[in-house]
């Protein structure tokens, strides 16, 4: 059986050492693993299976003799080393938002598009990550009774700004409840030296704001749902419209989604609900009797996408709500960044073709 060197790009942060994780749990034949980051970190021991193995900066040659890379930092970082990397036979999946646009570059979830992975020249993007969650929810109604459109608000843990981000969080917390003024260091405000605290706030603002007054991560959970779900990112197919809102949870994003269907003449809450209950990667906890409902607190270390809370809008038969809930640094990274390279593996895709990504 054919064996493969991983190499972990970012394997310090707090997508890559679930990375690691992930890629210990998953069915990759594994021969060897490299861990790169930046200098900072050269020198650092991490275990992949028990093992130590130290954290090399990433350099062009790091990907010398590497058959798969999974790539977590940075965009900068990716959009840097992953053609020098595919150049030197490598297949890239990458989680940062460097590719996700690229026509040349498959954007996928497996529950949803898997056979996009055929397609790719070298690199595979792993979508953003409240993108991933909401498309694997909605997968299983598009199927049975086709997807008109979509309206989300997100409620997005401060894990989502890397592992400085959760650190501030703890920080500002204990500050606030000491009576003491919130050290805000992460989410910047324009212009100003002071930051905005996460701490008992809320931020309605993920991303850098775009001309037409939305953000830029709501501007990829528009045109990565379309790119997915309907193979063209400008695609009209299905309408999305997104709010995204940072929320003083650690880990795991929740999302009210509000969806319209194509046709409703067989659906009904309870059928929507048994759709979800039967989806691939989702599991339903929606039981209003009993309080049972998705939440981020139980989301937490695992790989599925729960979802409840699911009812038809009286006043607007054929649409639905739902609360959607994921452990954004799994689902929403890690493990859908794992779960592509195993179908790369599955598919016998670990191998770049002649017209590769970037070739001169
Ligand atoms: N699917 C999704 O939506 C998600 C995507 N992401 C994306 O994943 C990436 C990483 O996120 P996250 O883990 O949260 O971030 P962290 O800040 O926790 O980690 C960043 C990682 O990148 C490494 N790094 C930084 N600069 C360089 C460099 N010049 N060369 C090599 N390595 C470098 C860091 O290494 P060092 O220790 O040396 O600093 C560290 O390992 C980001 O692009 C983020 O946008 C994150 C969460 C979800
Ligand atoms: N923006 C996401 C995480 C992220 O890094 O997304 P992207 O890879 O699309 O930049 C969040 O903050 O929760």
């Amino acid at each position: 059986m054919k064996k493969y060197n991983v190499a972990i790009l970012g394997a310090t942060g707090a997508v890559g050492t679930r990375m690691i994780e992930q890629l210990e749990q998953s069915s990759i034949p594994v021969n060897q693993v490299k861990l790169l980051a930046s200098k900072r970190s050269s020198g650092k021991v991490l275990q992949y299976n028990g093992k130590d193995i130290v954290v090399e900066e990433t350099t062009p040659e790091s990907f010398d003799d590497v058959d798969i890379v999974l790539a977590s930092a940075g965009g900068a970082v990716s959009k840097k080393f992953l053609p020098e990397a595919v150049k030197r036979g490598a297949v890239a999946v990458d989680n940062t938002s460097a590719f996700r646009m690229d026509p040349e570059v498959p954007l996928v979830v497996p529950e949803v598009n898997e056979q996009a992975v055929y397609d790719h020249k070298g690199i595979i993007a792993n979508p953003n990550c409240s993108t991933i969650q909401m498309v694997v929810a909605l997968q299983p109604i598009k199927e049975a009774a086709g997807l008109k459109q979509v309206i989300v608000s997100t409620y997005q843990a401060g894990s989502g700004a890397g592992q400085t981000a959760i650190q501030e969080l703890d920080d500002e917390a204990q500050q606030h409840l000491d009576g003491e003024k919130m050290t805000a260091d992460i989410f910047p405000v324009k212009g100003e030296k002071h930051h905005y605290p996460l701490a008992f706030n809320l931020l309605p603002q993920i991303d850098v704001f775009e001309e037409d007054g939305s953000t830029h991560e709501e501007w990829k959970m528009v045109h990565e749902t379309k790119k997915i779900m309907a193979g063209d990112m400008n695609s009209d197919a299905i309408k999305v419209n997104a709010t995204c809102v940072r929320v003083p949870v650690v880990i795991g994003h929740g999302e009210s989604v509000f969806f319209e269907v194509e046709d409703n003449s067989k659906l009904d809450t309870a059928k929507v609900q048994e759709l979800i209950k039967n989806g691939d990667g989702l599991v339903l906890q929606d039981d209003p009797a009993q309080q049972l409902y998705p939440q981020p607190i139980n989301a937490e270390g695992h790989t599925e996408t729960f979802v409840g809370r699911v009812r038809e809008d009286p006043e607007n038969r054929g649409s639905y709500n739902m609360w959607v809930v994921a452990d954004n640094l799994l689902k929403g990274a890690a493990a859908n960044t794992v779960q592509i390279a195993e179908k790369l593996v599955e598919h016998d895709l670990v191998r770049v073709p002649e017209d590769y990504y970037g070739k001169e």
